[in-house]
């Protein structure tokens, strides 16, 4: 799926993606990125006319013939000129800020988009690999204001070799001496910043698996999701000393770097320093013997400092550039993860039949990263309007089963059929209208109460009598009605007035979503696991009248749930050992029997 840790090394520092990125944003925000860059043309020009403006000044002064009236007229002129051409160029920049401002508002818009429309369309095989955090969550600490940062950031560099071109320009003018000079000593100086930048990233993608573990025990301390257990166990000193190990490792490593580094500036900008007094001295001893004019010496004096800036910008727009890079490849790989294969054209439509059996024949599935199967040769059947359970020890593949029936997976061998239909011949969304289920792990969404269980079915038109039905069914509605707001009701602690409830009463809401939908089939992964005994009953004991008599399947560790089924299959290792009835599993020799037969309060 992902390319091995020196590949992307390599990668990142063979490619810096510039055009790539350029595409993006083009795409993103294509007339801005033009006006940028006549904005940038305009204020380099600007910047140009507003120094050599200032030349003629100083020029006209020093030369200036005080019995000549006009003298004055001429030395205002240039005053303005260059006053015009400065406020000109601040106009342009203020500009060129606000415009870069929209661009990137634009730039991040259109990413976060596709960072979301990625993640909800790729194969959930991704979900369970930690390469795909790996890259997720570069491409999420990537921000989407990247991109655009390094569009920006070119621009910027352009803008600086444009600008230090000119004042190259402006310096020939005085002598042409100079140029070489200043190129011997100052060069020196943007080499040595790149390449360090260089080292620096290089040396920030080999961290990176370290900087991701001390995120993660940064995480760990600071999060609610351990908070309780860190307390209990007493692990906070053990964590936070290995955080601090880690932090530590990084830091000294870094020293190395930051020292060879500091070394390398100092001598560096002492020959830049060196370069400077020799200019100044040339062209002093040049204004001494008439060579060259005291508005040479103001020129250099202003231009000097400017050029140095730009050579300092250049080399940390460069470094800006590789450092972005980065985290820019991470937002590309994850567009680049493939995505679900969308409907064929040759989907077949859905048969509206409410009388349709889901069937699995012969069905074997490997996990993507696994070299063994988790499921062998299943045949199981879920008649239209029937009951039935699935039983089996932790690991048996049960969810997985429920994985398959979902087609969040595709089995690798064998087929899995809706009134008679390959559901692989059936558009993704529209199969999965159909099935409609209770995840062992489901989502606590921190949205309305009513929110909760509209979302099991979001196109259907809002009706609170449905919303308040399912819930009474799933049993929610004594605990939301109680609520101030009722339904309104925001559910959880991450937003103000939000109501945390139980993990039974979250557990309630995610029945009653699945209780809301429209789908032929409702699934219950343990759906019950959180339910006191009491609301368990309750639930079970009119099962059928609460799904309308729409076909179930149900698993769960405890008789008391699944006796209720008309027929339920037991699953050991991937395979099915037993089927039959309650009653008659009971009466047979073997695992059921041996489960559940012995008379146990707990199941
Ligand atoms: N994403 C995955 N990749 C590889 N193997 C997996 C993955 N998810 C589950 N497995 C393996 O598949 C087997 C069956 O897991 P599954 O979650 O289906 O079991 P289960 O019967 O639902 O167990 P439990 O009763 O504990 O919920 C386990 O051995 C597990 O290690």
């Amino acid at each position: 799926m992902i390319n091995t840790f020196s590949e992307k090394v390599k990668k990142l520092t063979t490619n810096l993606n510039l055009k790539k990125t350029l595409l993006l944003v083009l795409k993103a925000a294509k007339g801005w990125l033009i006006f940028s860059v006549v904005m940038i043309l305009a204020e380099t020009i600007l910047f140009l006319g507003s120094i050599y403006a200032l030349k003629i000044l100083v020029d006209k002064i020093s030369h200036i013939n005080f019995s000549d009236k006009n003298s004055d007229r001429d030395v205002i002129k240039y005053v303005v000129i260059a006053a015009v051409l400065a406020i000109g160029y601040a106009i342009a920049k203020a500009i060129s800020a606000y415009i870069t401002e929209i661009q990137a508002t634009r730039v991040a818009h259109y990413i976060d988009e596709k960072i979301h429309l990625t993640a909800i369309s790729l194969e959930l095989s991704y979900f369970e690999s930690p390469d795909y955090y790996d890259v997720l969550s570069r491409a999420k600490e990537a921000g989407s204001d990247r991109p655009n940062l390094v569009i920006t950031t070119m621009l910027e560099i352009a803008k600086n070799i444009l600008n230090l071109a000119a004042v190259g320009s402006l310096i020939f003018t005085i002598n042409w001496v100079l140029l070489p000079l200043l190129v011997v000593f100052v060069l020196p100086t943007l080499f040595v910043r790149i390449y360090f930048a260089n080292k620096q990233n290089l040396w920030r993608i080999k961290h990176t698996p370290l900087e991701r573990k001390s995120a993660y025990l940064s995480n760990l301390l600071t999060s609610d999701v351990s908070a309780k257990e860190i307390r209990a166990f007493g692990l906070g000193d053990y964590l936070n000393n290995l955080y601090k190990k880690i932090r530590v490792e990084v830091f000294q490593q870094n020293l190395k770097l930051s020292y060879k580094r500091t070394l390398s500036e100092i001598v560096t900008t002492s020959m830049a320093s060196m370069g400077f007094f020799a200019c100044i001295g040339y062209i002093a001893v040049g204004t001494v013997r008439g060579t060259t004019s005291v508005g040479d010496i103001v020129l250099f004096l202003v231009i000097f400092p400017q050029s140095f800036t730009l050579i300092q910008n250049i080399s940390s727009g460069i470094s800006i550039l590789y450092h972005n890079n980065i985290f820019i490849n991470s937002i590309f790989e994850l567009f680049d993860l493939k995505t679900e294969e969308t409907a064929l054209n040759s989907s077949k439509a859905m048969v509206e039949s409410q009388d349709l059996d889901l069937e699995l024949r012969n069905v074997s599935f490997t996990y993507p990263h696994s070299n063994k199967p988790t499921l062998t040769n299943i045949d199981l059947k879920i008649p239209a309007g029937k009951i039935i359970a699935i039983v089996g020890l932790n690991g048996a593949g049960k969810s997985t089963l429920i994985k398959l029936l979902c087609k969040l997976y595709k089995p690798n061998l064998g087929e899995i059929t809706l009134g008679e239909v390959n559901i692989n011949e059936l558009d993704d969304a529209d199969y999965r209208n159909q099935v409609s289920p209770v995840f062992q792990d489901f989502s606590k969404y921190n949205v309305s109460a009513e929110d909760n269980i509209r979302f099991g079915n979001i196109s259907k038109p809002y009706s609170e009598e449905d919303i308040v039905d399912a819930s009474k069914k799933s049993g929610a509605h004594s605990f939301v009605e109680e609520f101030p707001n009722q339904y309104k009701t925001m559910m959880g602690r991450l937003f103000e007035d939000g109501h945390e409830v139980s993990i039974g009463q979250w557990q309630k809401l995610a029945i009653a979503r699945a209780l809301f939908s429209s789908a032929r089939i409702l699934i219950f992964d343990e759906a019950t696991s959180a339910l006191d005994a009491v609301a368990e009953k309750e639930l079970y004991d009119s099962f059928r009248k609460r799904i309308s008599n729409r076909s179930a399947v149900i698993i769960s560790h405890r008789h008391s749930a699944i006796k209720h089924a008309d027929y339920i299959y037991v699953l050991s290792g991937g395979t099915i050992l037993q089927h039959g009835t309650d009653e008659e599993l009971l009466n047979m020799e073997g695992d059921y029997a041996k489960l559940f037969k012995t008379p146990n309060p707990s199941i």
